[in-house]
């Protein structure tokens, strides 16, 4: 009778009760103890062997995992934030708590479950994590955990419960219906700016709320997508040193996109990418962006000489606010750039701001609403109503002073007769927009029929000028590819996103524009 092994396992069958085999060994073992070796039970001695080993093995790994449960249970102890995770053990068949309904999605890391919470019907999803964890510690030191269980916002996906059983890892995470892909890709007609302003709002506030404690997403992106197209150029020159700028950036990419449903810089690669760039905001030069200037001859690369457009005319429909915020998010130098605390000061979102009705306009007429009414009597009395943050920069231009002059820029560039303003204007017709989707949908190729650049000399001379001699940088998330600007550049790995429920309209109390932030990294 193998006495011996089972007898330590009967002590793990308390401690760990839901480990199926063990049971089902004890059980069998006990049935050969009360009957003893009869001829008509023989057949089971193959069956007991077998599970005994299958007990023996458990018993040794136990005894390896004891101190891990114990210093979890000690960090349990002393760390009250981290309440949400669980050994799947400890609470019983955690599977039982929750119906798996389908898989919703395929990460580099992890596949995501929709599933329902049996006991209160909450609709959660469930990532289960491809890696195996073979300890506690591991666990609690990924990043995703670390920040996320931190993170306690309205509009930051919360991170529910983090559960290892068997050495895998699932992460269980609230379920967000949609996202902001999702919500573009069939849309025939462009968004109305009060949706486009609710949800950004919404976003720049979860955005606020992690830059403020030190945190940055620096994968913002509409979904599983190209990352590059939001890539921040002090990234793709590989900067060592970034920081939550870089969400700046891809939020301007995106709030362009939202407002025009089209890509505002789909680079086909890392060269192109900055030549999109170029072409867009033009080229960066010594005032506007010095240091970039210098990363790009750290690793050899030349900007093309482009003059860039006007970004009203790739979205001619959107509000002067509107085209201002992008110009400013979009500013070769990460510090021209707002932060999210000073986007949300911007004009653009104005009208999110509750005025008590005693301080509205009284000559709110017409058919504007009494906010947008406030807002526009501050423009026509020229009054920027954030001038701290007009005058700590120096090349940029007051958010309110520059409202008037955008308008009239743009009525007058819509109007000149460019190859680029045809098309651009021609293509953005209201009736007629369409989400251009991106390549991983649909080939660059194609795509290209859609959204035309200004092709010049310079484009191949700019992918040719993927010339070595850069230094190899550390890259802040692992995985990707070769980089076409010439060194081993890894590429920022698709990590999170950025995730909003359609159909909201407050912004204080609904809860649309969440970040999903699986990728958040520690400002430096
Ligand atoms: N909380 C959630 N609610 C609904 N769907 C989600 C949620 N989290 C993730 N998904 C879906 O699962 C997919 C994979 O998400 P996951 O976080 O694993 O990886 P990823 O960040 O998209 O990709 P990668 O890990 O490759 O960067 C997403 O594209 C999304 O469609």
């Amino acid at each position: 009778m193998p006495i011996g092994p089972l007898t330590l396992s009967y002590g793990f069958v308390i401690a760990f009760p839901d480990i199926r085999y063990i049971k089902l060994s004890f059980a069998v073992d006990l049935l050969l103890l009360r009957h003893g070796t009869r001829s008509h039970l023989l057949w089971l001695l193959p069956l007991s062997g077998f599970l005994t080993a299958r007990s023996t093995r458990f018993a040794v790994s136990c005894a390896f995992r004891l101190p891990c449960w114990l210093c979890r249970h000690l960090h349990l102890m002393f760390c009250p934030s981290s309440a949400i995770f669980m050994e799947g053990a400890s609470q019983g068949r955690w599977r039982g708590r929750y119906n798996l309904i389908k898989e919703v999605g395929d990460g580099t890391f992890g596949n995501v479950w929709r599933a329902v919470n049996k006991l209160t019907g909450e609709v959660v999803a469930i990532k289960k994590m491809k890696k195996k964890y073979y300890s506690w510690e591991e666990c609690i030191n990924l990043r995703e955990v670390k920040s996320l269980s931190r993170m306690n916002h309205p509009n930051i996906v919360k991170l529910k419960e983090v559960i290892r059983e068997n050495d895998i890892l699932y992460f269980v995470f609230e379920y967000m219906e949609c996202n902001l892909y999702q919500l573009m890709k069939d849309r025939p007609k462009l968004f109305a700016e009060s949706d486009i302003r609710n949800w950004c709002f919404q976003v720049f506030q979860g955005l606020c709320y992690m830059h403020q404690r030190g945190y940055f997403h620096r994968d913002l992106k509409p979904e599983y997508v190209s990352t590059r197209w939001y890539r921040a150029p002090e990234v793709l020159l590989r900067s060592y040193v970034y920081t939550s700028k870089v969400d700046m950036w891809a939020m301007g990419a995106i709030l362009a996109e939202l407002l025009s449903l089209r890509p505002l810089f789909p680079g086909a690669s890392e060269a192109d990418e900055i030549y999109k760039i170029c072409s867009v905001i033009g080229s960066p030069t010594e005032e506007t962006w010095l240091k970039g200037l210098n990363l790009a001859s750290v690793i050899n690369y030349q900007f093309p000489q482009l003059p860039g457009v006007h970004l009203s005319n790739l979205m001619p429909y959107a509000s002067a606010e509107a085209v201002n915020l992008v110009e400013r998010l979009c500013s070769w130098d990460p510090s021209n750039r707002p932060t999210a605390a000073e986007a949300l000061q911007h004009p653009f979102f104005h009208s999110c701001y509750y005025v008590p009705p005693s301080l509205r306009s009284k000559q709110s007429v017409g058919q504007r609403g009494p906010l947008e009414h406030q807002q526009q009597s501050l423009k026509t009395n020229n009054k920027a109503p954030f001038n701290s943050y007009a005058t700590s920069k120096v090349n940029a231009p007051p958010f309110g002073a520059c409202q008037t002059q955008r308008k009239l820029e743009m009525s007058n560039k819509i109007n000149q007769d460019t190859t680029w303003n045809k098309k651009a204007v021609g293509s953005y017709h209201v009736r007629d927009a369409r989400y251009i989707p991106p390549p991983g949908r649909k080939s660059p190729s194609s795509m290209n029929k859609n959204w035309v650049f200004p092709r010049g000399p310079s484009e191949t001379a700019v992918a040719n000028a993927a010339v070595g001699g850069g230094r190899w940088r550390p890259a802040m998330k692992a995985g990707g590819t070769r980089s076409d600007l010439g060194t081993s550049l890894r590429e920022v790995a698709p990590g999170s996103f950025l995730r909003e429920r359609p159909g909201c309209v407050a912004p204080k109390t609904s809860l649309p524009g969440r970040l999903l932030a699986s990728d958040l990294a520690v400002s430096l």
